[in-house]
């Protein structure tokens, strides 16, 4: 088995005692990103959809860092503050999926629990395999 550590400047530092990702062979786990932007350590804005997009762009920086692509992802976990952003947050899920190549979407969970750390709005956690 070969276990390796990804770590970027172009994504959140971890915030307490875990890796960015680490990569297993041709799989890659993406500890939950929250929507900080890297550059100034601060959130990207204080709604659910800024913060989204960050996430996705933290993601992105991510697979980059580990030769992986948005294609290669196989399932999200959605952590949400309010179930309420829901619907908002699937606009940009679907919108972040349609420039892969994948024909279906990966698979998914999406729940509400009762806080986030530094009271994110979300958080996303992504497998991907090669
Ligand atoms: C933000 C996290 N992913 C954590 O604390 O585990």
């Amino acid at each position: 088995m070969s276990k390796k550590v990804v770590a970027t400047t172009k994504a959140p530092k971890a915030l307490g005692p875990y890796s960015q990702a680490v990569q297993n062979n041709n799989t890659l786990y993406i500890s939950g990103q929250i929507g900080i932007n890297p550059e100034t350590d601060e959130f990207a804005g204080s709604t659910t959809a800024e913060q989204a997009h960050q996430i996705f762009e933290n993601i992105d920086n991510i697979l980059h860092e580990a030769e992986f692509s948005r294609n290669d992802i196989v399932k999200a976990g959605l952590f949400f503050d309010d179930i309420a952003d829901f619907a908002l947050v699937n606009k940009i899920y679907a919108k972040y999926f349609e420039t892969t190549s994948i024909e279906e979407f990966p698979a998914r969970s999406a729940v509400q629990v009762a806080a986030l750390p530094k009271n994110a709005k979300l958080e996303i956690e992504i497998t991907a395999m090669k």
